[in-house]
C-alpha cells in the first residue's frame, strides 16, 4: 500500500516578503518534488495558502487587508492565479492536479466529510495531486477564527485521508523554544514524542502575511499526531528536504504519531466536529468514561455550559473544566439542565417524554 503525504505550504514561503511576488524558485522546486513523489508511488495532497497574498500582489496592495469582505474578494482574485500557476508548472511535468476548496463546515457535516473522502480516493486513483485551500470567499469563519487557518485544514485533511505524513512547510527551519527572530537564545526542537511536552514553548504570532503563526502549527501537529499522522515542521524554501526526511534524516521538527486506535467515524467526532458546549462531569462519571469505556449518563453530570441542541458536538470536562472527551449529545442543553444528576429511569417523568438512556453514547464519544 502506497504512503499518503499531505504537504502544506504557507504564504510566507510562497511569496517574497519584500515584494509580495511569488517565490518562483521555491514553487518550482516544490512542484518538481511533489511530481517526483507521485511518480515514486506516493499519494500526495498539497494544501496551499497564498490566495490572499497573490490577490494582493495582483491588485497592487502592499498590506494584508483586515476587512473580511475585502479579504474574501481578494482571495477570489488570488486563488485563480495561484491555481493557474500550479497548473502551468505541474503541466510541464505532465502531472495532473485538481483544485479542492473546503470550508470548516464541509468537514463538520458527516455527509460532506465522507464525500470529500471519496473524492480524494478517486483523485489518488486517477494519479492526480489535489491542491486544497479554504474556500475563503464563502467561509467567513475560516478567515476570522483561529481554528480556520490552513495548518488546521491540512491536519484535518491528513486525518480524513489517513495520511502517513503531514509536512508543514514554513519560513523557519523548525520549531524553537521561542521565536528565533526575536530571541537569540531560542533552542531548536528536533523531535516531539508528545505535543503535551511543548507547554514551555513560546510562540509569537506577528507574521505580516501568514495567518496562524507557529501556535497554529503546534495545534495542527496535535490534531494530526492524535490521528496517527507523523508530522514535520520544516522550511518551505527547501522542498527537497521532504525526500530526505522520508529517508529518515532528522531535519526540521518531527512529531511522533500516536497509535492509530480510532475508527474513521470517531476521528471525525474528535477532529471534524466543532463543540458548541460543555458538560461538566463528577469524578465518578470521569472514571466511568475514561477508565471503563462507559457511556455518559445524566446522573454523572454536575453542570452544563453553553447552549446546544441534541446531536450537537460537545466537550466533556472534569470539575476543573479540563476536557476529558468529546462526543455527540442526545439531549439539548435546556433538557440537560432539568435531568442532570438524575437516574435514567427518572428522565421520562421529568421531561414528560421518553428520551435516550444515555446522554452521550460510548459509540459517539472519543477520549481527548
Ligand atoms: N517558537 C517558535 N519557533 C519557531 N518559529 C516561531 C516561534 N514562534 C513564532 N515563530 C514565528 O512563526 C513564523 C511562521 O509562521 P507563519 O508566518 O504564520 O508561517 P506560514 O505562512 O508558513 O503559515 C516564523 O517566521 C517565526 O518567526
Ligand atoms: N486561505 C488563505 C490562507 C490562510 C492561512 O492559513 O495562511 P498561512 O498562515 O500563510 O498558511 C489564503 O489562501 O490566503
Amino acid at each position: 500500500m502506497s504512503l499518503t503525504l499531505v504537504i502544506k505550504i504557507g504564504t510566507s514561503s510562497l511569496t517574497n516578503p519584500e515584494t509580495g511576488n511569488l517565490a518562483l524558485s521555491t514553487v518550482a522546486l516544490l512542484v518538481e518534488v511533489l511530481s517526483t513523489l507521485r511518480q515514486q508511488g506516493y499519494r500526495v495532497i498539497l494544501v496551499s495558502s497564498g490566495a490572499v497574498g497573490v490577490g494582493c500582489t495582483r491588485l497592487q496592495r502592499k498590506e494584508r487587508p483586515r476587512d473580511i469582505a475585502l479579504k474574501q474578494a481578494i482571495a477570489a482574485v488570488g486563488q485563480g492565479r495561484l491555481m493557474r500557476m500550479y497548473d502551468d508548472l505541474f503541466s510541464i511535468l505532465k502531472q495532473p492536479i485538481a483544485q479542492v476548496l473546503l470550508t470548516r463546515r464541509d468537514l463538520q457535516e458527516r455527509v460532506s466529510y465522507l464525500n470529500a473522502y471519496d473524492a480524494f480516493q478517486e483523485l489518488f486513483d486517477l494519479g492526480v495531486i489535489p491542491i486544497v485551500n479554504e474556500n475563503d470567499t464563502v467561509a467567513v469563519d475560516e478567515l476570522t477564527r483561529k481554528f480556520g487557518d490552513n495548518d488546521a485544514l491540512a491536519a484535518l485533511v491528513a486525518s480524513l485521508v489517513e495520511a502517513d505524513w503531514l509536512f508543514l512547510l514554513t519560513d523557519v527551519d523548525r520549531l524553537y523554544s521561542a521565536d528565533p527572530r526575536t530571541d537569540p537564545d531560542a533552542e531548536p526542537i528536533a523531535r516531539v514524542r508528545n505535543p503535551a511536552e511543548l507547554t514551555d514553548v513560546e510562540v509569537t504570532n506577528n507574521s505580516a502575511w501568514g495567518t496562524g503563526g507557529m501556535s497554529s502549527k503546534i495545534s495542527a501537529a496535535r490534531i494530526a499526531t492524535g490521528s496517527g499522522v507523523r508530522t514535520v515542521i520544516t522550511q518551505g524554501k527547501y522542498p527537497n528536504y521532504i525526500h530526505q526526511i522520508l529517508e529518515g534524516k532528522p531535519i526540521g521538527t518531527q512529531f511522533d504519531p500516536a497509535p492509530r486506535t480510532l475508527n474513521a467515524r470517531k476521528r471525525w467526532i474528535a477532529n471534524g466536529l466543532i463543540p458548541t458546549g460543555k458538560i461538566l462531569l463528577d469524578p465518578g462519571a470521569v472514571g466511568a468514561i475514561c477508565d471503563r469505556g462507559k457511556s455518559l449518563l445524566a446522573v454523572g453530570i454536575s453542570g452544563i455550559s453553553g447552549r446546544f441542541q441534541a446531536s450537537d458536538a460537545i466537550m466533556l470536562c472534569d470539575r476543573e473544566g479540563n476536557e476529558v472527551a468529546r462526543g455527540i449529545v442526545n439531549y439539548a442543553s435546556d433538557e440537560l439542565t432539568l435531568i442532570k444528576g438524575h437516574r435514567s429511569d427518572e428522565i421520562e417523568a421529568i421531561l414528560g417524554y421518553e428520551g435516550s438512556d444515555t446522554v452521550v453514547h460510548r459509540d459517539n464519544l472519543v477520549l481527548s
